[in-house]
């Protein structure tokens, strides 16, 4: 069975909380954009495009509960006024994926266009606006398979003499559950398994919030994908004893020179693939590139609240099918005197990457040394 992190049909939202994941598999519905904003502030949506499509989505969901409510504006311009509105909010939900932003960008001017037609109508424009925000949902895969079509061909290629089977490592999570569906880093291992190139999947934990173990695990799992799991300060020793032929990544925005923002660490994994001369892979669709960010010196990063770190979220596991979120502990493993710095992300400049992987191909750096990237 297909997993889905965000179901949705017309007026109708659900999205597979991940903070309860790999022990709980809850729903929750989102009638809003206000709850589509908390719902991405708690993290129970997250991954840059996941993001984008659950924010854009709930608010074509509450545009159609409005209209079948009777509450939706007759005028073309208070329906696109209102979604500028949301759409302003929704984009403070997190700050560095820049995916959001893009979607709102696009939407914006979708409405805008709807509202200037002849005898425009609130319920035109409504309507342009949900068939652009559900069109945003079925790109998303398509472009993930891409993706994944390419990094895949590219690996094959660049990593490993004919026929040889490869072993990667990845970081954060960056599959179904951080996207539509198929994944964007993961998307490239699910195709390396599916042509039957990979011999092994790495993935690490990702602390403070354990996307690696909590979320890839479960996915890699759930797939039947042959994987280990380490933990994030495991990852040096790895690629010094095992034959590690690429670490692929995902993105949270790449800037216009090529620098990229990811999940904490990954910045890390850069350095030790370049000191030990393993391919540094970002894979992303191009609604992750921010050509009007010129370097990742200009990218906001999201600090997180520092009981991330202080804390562990555990289940007591009391036996097969007895947990549930009663059973859900927090258990605090630091004093509360010390100072906690949380970066959700950090910043792999260009010279550290070898490539991008983008649903048009993969992006490699020109003789100028440089990446000349497109949206
Ligand atoms: C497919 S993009 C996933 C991207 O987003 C993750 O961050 P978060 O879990 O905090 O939303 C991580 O940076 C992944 O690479």
């Amino acid at each position: 069975m297909v997993l889905q992190a965000i179901v949705y049909a017309r007026g109708e939202l659900r999205i597979l909380d991940q903070t309860k994941l790999p022990h709980q598999e809850q729903y929750d519905s989102l009638r809003s954009s206000i709850d589509g904003w908390h719902a991405i502030k708690e993290m129970r949506v997250r991954g840059a495009p996941a993001i984008a499509i659950v924010a854009t989505l709930a608010l074509a969901v509450e545009l159609e509960t409005m209209q079948t409510s009777g509450k939706l504006p007759e005028t073309a311009e208070e329906v696109k006024e209102f979604v500028h509105q949301k759409l302003n909010y929704l984009v403070t939900s997190r700050p560095t994926a820049v995916n959001l932003a893009d979607a709102a960008r696009k939407l914006k001017k979708i409405v805008d266009a709807a509202a200037a037609e002849k005898d425009s109508t609130g319920e035109k424009v409504k309507n342009s606006y949900i068939l652009a925000a559900e069109n945003m949902l079925v790109d998303d895969v398509r472009d993930n398979e891409n993706i994944g079509r390419h990094g895949a061909e590219w690996i094959v290629g660049n990593c490993t003499s004919s026929g040889e089977k490869v072993s990667v490592l990845t970081h954060c999570n960056t599959g179904s559950l951080a996207t539509a569906g198929y994944g964007t880093a993961l998307g490239v291992i699910r195709s390396l398994h599916a042509n039957g190139s990979l011999e092994r999947v790495f993935c690490t934990e990702t602390r403070p919030y354990n996307q690696g173990s909590r979320l890839t695990a479960y996915e890699l799992v759930h797939d039947n994908i042959p994987a280990t799991l380490i933990t994030d300060s495991t990852a040096a020793a790895l690629v010094q004893k095992e034959n590690i032929s690429a670490i692929i990544v995902g993105a949270d925005r790449v800037a216009a020179n090529g620098d990229t923002a990811n999940k904490i660490g990954t910045y890390a994994l850069s350095i030790l693939a370049r000191h030990h001369g393993v391919k540094f892979l970002v894979a992303a669709p191009r609604t992750t590139i921010d050509l009007a960010t010129a370097s990742g010196e200009d990218i906001t990063i999201e600090v997180r609240p520092s009981e991330e770190v202080r804390q562990f979220r555990g289940v007591k596991d009391r036996g097969k099918g007895d947990i549930d979120s009663q059973h859900w502990e927090t258990i605090s493993t630091a004093p509360e005197g010390i100072e906690v710095w949380n970066p959700s992300f950090d910043v792999t400049p260009a010279e550290l990457i070898d490539g991008i992987v983008t649903e048009e191909g993969v992006v490699e750096k020109g003789h100028d040394g440089v990446f000349h990237l497109s949206m």
